[in-house]
């Protein structure tokens, strides 16, 4: 049976040969066939990258799975097919297929078709294949769910999770479960929640969601586009490989910082400050703040056309503002709203004249100097910069009635900065950019992947909210890892801020990363977390915790550190050191004293040392918390900061320490 296997390999290969010969000939014949440059260019591109898409297939395996359709009902059009799935699809020069997509309809029974429900599938085979290049078939696995045969993913899923994690994430095509394939496939109309424990695949499920829409709806999000919103440059790296794997590389990946502006934040806030700045309540202070510049004395119109004189009085343009101000138009629109408006009543008086005023007349009357000043006077131009330095200069007109006499106190500027450069923090910049959404709708997305949005605040789910008004959305997290002082509380309110109070939530319980052993001593930490979410199971019996505690903080923490990471240089895979900022920095000195090299930010040693706080959504194979009360004592949240650095762990938590334990972690350790 293998052998047959190996034919079909070999078949696979050389049409995947073919296709790759095919494609390069389309880039060489590519630049004539297009009639103009500019075409000539976009398709060379669009070529060139399905070249590089093909080029890089070998090093792959071709396929992971096979089905074979019995002739029942439930066939349907695959009644005594078989196909086989894989990363994507090949087709031979005849235009046969031999692989079909992973996300093509039928392959999402390859994930859900059970003994139970079949599906019209009598028999799943799962291949192997050699982790090494040059990649080989190496043997598979048959499920006769005619037989009511059932393995699930078994050996397979087993080997995938429990493999010694080198490098960045990966895709998890081989083994989607069945409750990540419904949400990978959700509809693109559909926007979506998806509250999961930590390791429950919350990240996998969301860059696969986008992978599979991009499949499904390939020319509507090339126009609109695909943006995956992640926490920190730190996380975006570490999950940066996963979509081009998939043959997806138009998928932009960014903090929500860099999704803003360009600009860096110049100064740090008080944490008062960033709190009632990240309030919701600012919005209405800023659309108060703008606002108020609309309707000032207005100036009457007056154009000389010859020897008449058109006229509109002051009276009549505040009339005019308050229709356009009840259209709720953006600012800037409202404002040439009111131009069109006012060149109406001018054109109007034309009309009664006799004239009829065309197209260029009624643009040379919108342009006159008087129709701007009045303008200028009942609906200024205005720049988003302009309203905050107003706001954070006297917050009271605006925010009396809105925000305290001391909240008010805590976003004043104690002195005031130049107006021409005032420095901004990160709170700032996300109210200048409400501000400009205030001006112009920004453009927006076809759908928007937001990882960790448990942390996010009311004013950032805004402006993720602005930006997918006709996109949806995929929002994924957990309430028990909140760290900013904002951290959602319930998914309600923050989908609602979000800007899809109807979203679904749907919880994942499997835990695929962290060990039952390190899953429960996290969940110690639980009556600490404030957040109501279901506990996580493990499917991993394997793995191990160790807890060492150092006679003192400083020179025996470090030795008992640096002990840990010997052993677990002696293990396959990644390993992390995770402690405070300043903690790391001992234990750091310490590790390159030894000899031991470690990345701090990039580079190729196997040793990371990860401050706890950028620690969210990353994994290593041998994890290493240093102090953990340290940990706990650095924030506000810091529990759950702990309980984020303690479930980074894929097979080893080593935990250090000097000063005691956290209460609730205890002393004794099981398993
Ligand atoms: N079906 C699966 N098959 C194989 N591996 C999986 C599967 N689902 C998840 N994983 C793996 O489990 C690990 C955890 O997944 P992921 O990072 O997506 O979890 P998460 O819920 O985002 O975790 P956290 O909240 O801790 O950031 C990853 O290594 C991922 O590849």
């Amino acid at each position: 049976m293998i052998t047959e296997e190996q034919e079909y390999l070999t078949r696979t290969r050389r049409a995947l040969a073919w296709m790759l010969d095919h494609a390069r000939m389309r880039v060489a014949t590519g630049a004539q066939i297009a009639g103009d440059r500019y075409t000539a260019e976009v398709l060379g591109r669009m070529l060139k990258s399905h070249v590089k898409e093909l080029a890089e297939e070998p090093d792959s395996p071709l396929y992971f799975g096979r089905l074979w359709f019995g002739d029942g009902p439930d066939a349907g059009e695959h009644a005594k097919q078989s196909y086989h799935i894989g990363r994507r699809r090949i087709t031979d020069e005849s235009g046969q297929t031999l692989v079909i997509d992973w996300r093509a309809p039928v392959s999402a029974r390859f994930y859900r078709a059970s003994a139970r429900d079949r599906q019209g599938v009598t028999v799943r085979r799962r291949f192997g294949w050699s982790p090494h290049p040059p990649v080989r078939l190496t043997g598979y696995e048959d499920e006769h769910l005619d037989r009511g045969e059932e393995a699930g993913t078994g050996a397979f899923l087993r080997a995938e999770i429990e493999r010694p994690r080198v490098g960045p994430m990966r895709d998890i095509i081989a083994t989607i479960q069945p409750e990540q394939d419904a949400l990978v496939r959700t509809d693109l109309a559909d926007s979506l929640c998806v509250q999961g424990g930590p390791g429950t695949g919350k990240t996998a499920v969301g860059l696969h969601r986008a992978a599979y829409l991009l499949y499904a709806h390939r020319n509507q999000l090339r126009r609109t586009g695909v943006l995956v919103v992640g926490p920190n440059p730190a996380f975006l790296s570490h999950i940066a490989a996963v979509l081009p794997t998939l043959g997806e590389i138009d998928v932009r990946q960014h903090t929500l910082d860099a999704v803003l502006t360009d600009a860096e934040p110049s100064t740090v806030d008080s944490a008062d400050a960033a709190r009632v700045k990240h309030d919701a309540r600012m919005a209405e202070v800023l659309r108060r703040a703008l606002y108020a510049r609309v309707g000032g004395p207005a100036e009457q119109v007056v154009v000389y056309d010859g020897s008449t004189v058109l006229r509109v009085s002051g009276g009549v343009i505040a009339r005019e503002v308050r229709t356009v101000l009840a259209a709720d138009l953006p600012y800037a629109a409202g404002r040439e709203r009111l131009r069109a408006r006012v060149v109406a009543l001018l054109q109007r008086q034309l009309e009664a004249r006799g004239d009829s005023p065309n197209a260029s007349v009624l643009q040379w009357l919108g342009r006159r100097p008087t129709v701007t000043a009045a303008l200028d006077a009942a609906w200024p131009k205005v720049k988003p910069a302009e309203v905050l330095h107003a706001v954070l200069t006297d917050p009271a007109p605006a925010a009396d009635g809105i925000l305290t006499a001391a909240e008010q106190d805590a976003i004043r500027w104690a002195k005031r900065p130049a107006k021409r450069a005032p420095k901004w923090s990160a709170a700032d910049l996300v109210l200048l950019d409400e501000i400009a959404g205030l001006l112009e709708h920004p453009d927006g997305f076809g759908h928007i992947v937001v990882d960790e949005a448990q942390d996010l605040s009311p004013m950032e789910c805004r402006a993720v909210a602005r930006r997918s008004r006709h996109g949806s959305l995929t929002v994924l997290g957990d309430l028990a890892q909140g760290t900013t002082p904002w951290a959602a509380a319930d998914w309600s309110a923050h989908l609602a801020s979000l800007g899809k109070p109807d979203a679904p939530i749907v919880e994942l319980t499997t835990g695929f990363r962290v060990p039952a052993v390190v899953l429960e001593y996290a969940d110690r930490l639980r009556p600490a977390l404030g957040a109501a979410v279901p506990t996580v199971h493990s499917v991993r019996s394997d793995g191990t915790l160790r807890v060492h505690e150092a006679a003192d903080a400083t020179e025996a923490l470090i030795k008992a550190a640096l002990t840990c990471v010997r052993s677990a240089l002696n293990h396959a895979g990644s390993v992390a050191i995770i402690a405070t900022a300043p903690g790391l920095e001992a234990v750091v000195a310490g590790l390159r004293a030894a000899g031991i090299p470690v990345n701090t930010g990039g580079g190729e040693a196997r040793v990371t040392a990860v401050p706890a706080a950028l620690a969210k959504g990353l994994e290593f194979d041998h994890v290493v918390v240093v102090e953990p009360a340290d940990i706990v004592a650095a924030e506000a949240r810091g529990a759950n900061r702990l309980y984020v650095a303690l479930t980074r762990a894929v097979s080893r938590l080593d935990v250090v320490h000097a000063r005691p334990l956290p209460e609730l972690l205890g002393d004794t350790v099981s398993g």
